[in-house]
């Protein structure tokens, strides 16, 4: 089996050590052939050697000795029986077990050794007959305690096994092929493709890496100018790298680049708030907005309808002026609202009433299937925002169902069109005549994945990586300053923190979690805080007792709000009506509220990635900002490995001393009971 085991890149998680779901693969593989191995065996004794005798006398033996365990063995042995059985099977268990079996064994290769004196010949064979079934029986009765006689045979069994496996002593008629020894699974070193292991490289510090518009000939006149209106001056490193790059990617307009080549996709992984949306609202808007007839031609997938309803006011704003029209498709309109605004027929004619759509996935599918009138038979440009937690909802394959919509062909429109449209194969002349039409995908992420596998759903064609991702060292600091554990971090695998971020943990416990965000906005002055919790249940509870504790101005963002409650909340949040808003996850990626200061994660996030996007709400532009993890005692250790382990530039120690709460608590009590009562008539409601 170890002959055809591929040893497969396990993820940076594995560091090292093999995970444990490797572990339990591999031995699940292990018994998998051996269980395979032994039915081959019993086949090839069967055709090998006719003669039943000695079978059924070996076979009545087994059977005997079964039932005198069965009969003997107490209860818990019996369960332990099917527990230990597969483990019993690799080999290498034996190396754990304790010396008095070792004993056994030696007593039953000497008896082995009488044996094969006595019947000179027989003893492959005889390995090879008995090693299956009673490899295991010898197992069981070590730890059932079988008869003595019964002992002796299976430790000699469990030699023979050893010699079959452990040297190459090849039975008649086949060899049997690796070891079963419990050998560690080999840690697999990650080898990226060139584009991925090789990125053009993006500044990480915004501030002193600005680009005056002016340095950027490709933008146009039209769009410097908007640009100026809406009081930027300066391109952020990542739109000074990415804008001219899709803008030479479609030099040709909408067709096919010089000597036949499709533009490659674009892929750019840059810190959160460094300016990835006008990164590519920007390019798109320049290239479409010579159009003459309206079409679908650029389409920004977003995973929530927040997120789409920001983005789509982003292209809005900076398309005024021009002739694009944009359409959301997230929901937040009836399904015939989002339908009349993607097209209207005139003469039996279907007009497209939309040249830019930004959608969420599952509404955009929803519209391609029930065929709205959403056409993206014109696409030029797939825009994946967040890209890698759109990989992960790739379960609704939506993408096979975009692309499926952009090469459909049979609506007679693409007939009398000049360009044709067909699924990217070999270039060949014929398939240069007449002018194609591609289709690029431009993917934007702060944490981006460099999974090979996962960026292969996505069909990338010969993709370009524009990165901030930097080696430095990471450290885990205290709050007087002092370092306490330095790690220094090269690895491809971390990720991308903004510039201006202060990370802190805060050492607590259960029930002090509530009074410590009280001491924050009340005695710290750190508000506005965006607060987040693993569970919505969380966030509303924490909600409740601060609106009972009194005094400050909270709101919670879950999915208990309707999206309406939930723009509204956001709203007022940004306008700094509202001094902390509890939120799940669903406010932690991509939402841009300007002026939040600080960041709490109240319940710790179990994944780094996790931990970047609430992080990434605060410190944005190039502006500071703080981010507090409440941290249990239990979680410190695998939190702070996590951190640093992701390239964090240094996460701090910050002490609340217990007096500094004291104040607080008599009323804190006080507020609990009541919280008890509302919760229960919440309850009963
Ligand atoms: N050139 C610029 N000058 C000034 N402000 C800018 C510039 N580019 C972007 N911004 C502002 O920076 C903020 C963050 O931008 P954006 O939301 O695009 O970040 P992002 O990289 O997409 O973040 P995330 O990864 O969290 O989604 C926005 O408020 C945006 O208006």
């Amino acid at each position: 089996m170890s002959l055809f085991l591929v040893n497969r890149y396990l993820g940076e998680e594995g560091n090292g050590s093999v995970s444990k779901e490797s572990r339990s693969q591999a031995l699940l593989a292990k018994l998998q052939q051996k269980a395979k191995e032994k039915q081959r065996q019993s086949l090839t004794e069967q055709t090998q050697h006719p003669s039943k005798e000695r079978t059924e006398q070996q076979n009545a033996k087994t059977k005997r000795k079964a039932d005198k365990d069965d009969s003997q063995e107490p209860k818990h042995h019996k369960k332990r029986r099917s527990e230990v059985v597969p483990s019993i099977t690799l080999d290498s268990d034996s190396q754990d077990e304790p010396v008095h079996e070792e004993k056994k064994n030696k007593t039953a290769a000497k008896e082995m050794r009488k044996k094969k004196k006595d019947q000179s010949g027989s003893s492959v064979k005889g390995l090879s007959d008995s090693t299956p079934v009673t490899g295991r029986d010898g197992q069981e009765d070590t730890g059932g305690g079988g008869g003595e006689e019964e002992e002796e045979k299976t430790g000699t069994e469990n030699v023979t096994l050893k010699q079959t496996t452990g040297k190459t002593s090849a039975p008649a008629g086949y060899t049997v092929l690796g070891g079963f020894e419990n050998k560690p699974v080999q840690k697999v070193h990650r080898v990226l493709p060139q584009w991925l292991a090789q990125p053009d490289v993006i500044h990480r510090d915004i501030k002193s890496n600005l680009v005056p518009i002016s340095d950027i000939p490709e933008l146009s006149a039209l769009l410097v100018k908007k640009l100026q209106n809406n009081g930027i001056q300066h391109l952020f490193p990542v739109q000074a790298e990415v804008i001219p790059a899709i803008l030479e990617s479609a030099q040709q307009g909408l067709l096919i680049g010089r000597g036949g080549y499709k533009p490659r996709d674009i892929c750019v992984s840059a810190p959160t708030g460094s300016g990835k949306t006008l990164a590519f609202v920007i390019p798109v808007i320049q290239v479409l907005m010579e159009r003459v007839v309206c079409e679908v031609r650029a389409l920004a997938v977003l995973p929530t309808k927040e997120l789409a309803q920001q983005v789509c006011k982003v292209f809005a704003s900076h398309a005024e002026g021009t002739a694009l029209r944009v359409v959301m498709l997230a929901g937040q309109r009836s399904f015939a609202a989002e339908q009349a605004s993607l097209s209207e027929h005139r003469g039996g004619i279907r007009r497209s009433l939309a040249d830019i759509v930004v959608a969420t996935p599952g509404r955009l599918v929803d519209h391609i299937n029930k065929n709205s009138g959403l056409s993206l038979e014109h696409l030029r440009f797939l825009i994946i925002d967040e890209a890698d937690r759109m990989i992960d909802s790739m379960h609704q394959s939506w993408l096979s169902q975009v692309v499926k919509a952009v090469y459909r062909s049979g609506s007679g429109a693409e007939a009398l069109s000049i360009f044709r449209r067909t699924e990217p194969a070999c270039v060949t002349a014929a398939s240069l005549s007449p002018p194609q039409m591609p289709l690029q995908k431009l993917l934007f992420s702060a944490t981006l994945t460099q999974n090979p596998e996962k960026l292969q759903q996505l069909g990338l064609h010969q993709p370009r990586l524009f990165s901030s991702i930097h080696s430095h060292s990471s450290t885990i600091s205290s709050s007087n300053g002092s370092i306490t554990a330095a790690a220094p971090t090269q690895k491809q695998g971390c990720f991308n923190f903004p510039q201006g971020l202060t990370e802190y943990y805060v050492p607590c416990t259960l029930s002090k979690k509530p009074l410590l965000i009280l001491h924050f906005i009340l005695r710290m002055k750190l508000s506005p805080i965006l607060c987040f919790t693993n569970s919505r249940e969380t966030a509303h509870r924490l909600y409740l007792l601060v609106q009972l504790f009194g005094e400050i101005q909270a709101a919670e963002f879950s999915s208990r709000l309707s999206p309406s409650e939930r723009k509204k909340t956001l709203k007022e949040f940004e306008q700094g009506k509202i001094q902390l808003l509890i939120s799940t996850d669903a406010a932690s990626r991509g939402i841009d509220i300007d002026g939040v200061k600080c960041v709490v994660n109240y319940d710790a996030p179990q994944y780094i990635r996790t931990y970047i996007h609430r992080i990434g709400r605060t410190a944005r532009a190039g502006k500071t900002g703080l981010a507090f993890t409440f941290l249990l005692g239990v979680q410190e250790k695998n939190f702070l490995q996590m951190v640093v382990e992701a390239g964090s530039p240094g996460i701090q120690k910050q002490i609340v001393k217990p007096e500094n709460l004291k104040g607080m608590e008599a009323r804190y009590e006080q507020t609990l009971q009541e919280l008890a009562n509302v919760i229960k008539d919440e309850k009963a409601k």
